[in-house]
């Protein structure tokens, strides 16, 4: 198969009936030392409005998660520019990025992962807001409300992640995103790891968190079907370049770009052993980052 004709990166702008929240501008991200070193943004530029869902769409490898990673400040940025409500949050470290984190979650693929598995419910879902000096009484009366919110009741509390199925732990991981209330919440597959019918429930949860709250995300999926139901926009990632943007209808019925086009009939499947390798490098990160 001939490769797609390379496309000029286009800035893409937020949605009309947005107010801007998330706004990248030319970001570069490169890997390894500077001899042999790895592009895997080139010049990427995406914005995601206030209450907006963004889909990041793309086969592996073109750079979706590292684009996710460079708006948490888990890998450095090159060139360019991420700005969060108007603030330069390119470079920051240290406090001012852990102060970030009440702003800015992540929800990660793999539900069995991602929860320490040590823990009971109650106290993975406390930590955020007690390391953040919430006090005890205030930080039980929230997650009371996030598990509300995500519909699992008051007594999964005292038990261990190991009791619950693969679709109610992702509903513990986003309860533990949401507890510090964040404004936007990037999303790395996070229903891929489950089967269809648990991936359903988890996409309409999605969307009732963000008519309720307001959040915004941005959704990194391999699947344009997942991206399609959630999304208001979806960018179209190949070989480190925002190739093509569009709402989820258009791009299905009108792909612009051959990429799209192959996307489209490629139907890609997340592949677990590479979805193994991205889990620890996201974990590995975070610790680093901690
Ligand atoms: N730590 C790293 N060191 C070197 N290269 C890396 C590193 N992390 C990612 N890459 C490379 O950067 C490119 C983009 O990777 P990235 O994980 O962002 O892609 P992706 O679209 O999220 O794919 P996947 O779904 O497989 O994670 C790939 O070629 C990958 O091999």
């Amino acid at each position: 198969m001939t490769a797609p004709t390379a496309a000029v990166p286009a800035p893409v702008p937020t949605a009309p009936g947005f107010e801007p929240l998330l706004s990248a501008k030319d970001v570069v991200v490169d890997y390894g030392q500077r001899r042999g070193s790895f592009r895997a943004l080139k010049e990427v530029s995406i914005e995601v409005g206030a209450g907006e869902c963004v889909g990041l769409v793309g086969e592996s490898g073109s750079g979706k998660s590292t684009l996710g990673k460079a708006i948490l400040g888990l890998v450095p940025v090159a060139s360019g520019s991420i700005e969060f409500d108007g603030r330069d949050i390119t470079r920051l470290k240290g406090a001012k990025r852990r102060e970030l984190a009440s702003s800015i979650q992540v929800v990660f693929q793999d539900p069995y992962g991602s929860l320490n598995p040590a823990m009971t419910i109650g106290d993975i879902l406390a930590e955020p807001l007690t390391t953040a000096g919430t006090s005890r009484r205030e930080a039980r009366a929230v997650v009371s409300e996030m598990l509300d919110r995500v519909k699992l009741p008051s007594n999964v509390l005292d038990r261990y992640p190991k009791e619950f199925s693969g679709g109610q732990r992702q509903r513990i991981a986003i309860a533990r995103a949401l507890v510090r209330k964040p404004r936007l919440i990037v999303c790395d597959e996070p229903v891929s790891a489950l089967d269809l019918t648990t991936q359903a429930t988890i996409i309409d949860l999605f969307i009732e968190l963000q008519r309720d709250t307001g959040v915004s995300y941005l959704f990194v999926s391999h699947d344009l079907g997942v991206v399609r139901r959630i999304c208001h926009r979806v960018a179209v990632m190949y070989r480190g370049e925002i190739v093509e943007t569009g709402d989820g209808e258009q791009l299905t019925r009108d792909p612009q770009h051959p990429y799209s086009r192959r996307l489209l009939t490629a139907s890609p499947i997340a592949d677990p052993v590479k979805q193994a390798e991205r889990r620890a490098a996201w974990l590995k990160l975070r610790e680093q980052a901690a």
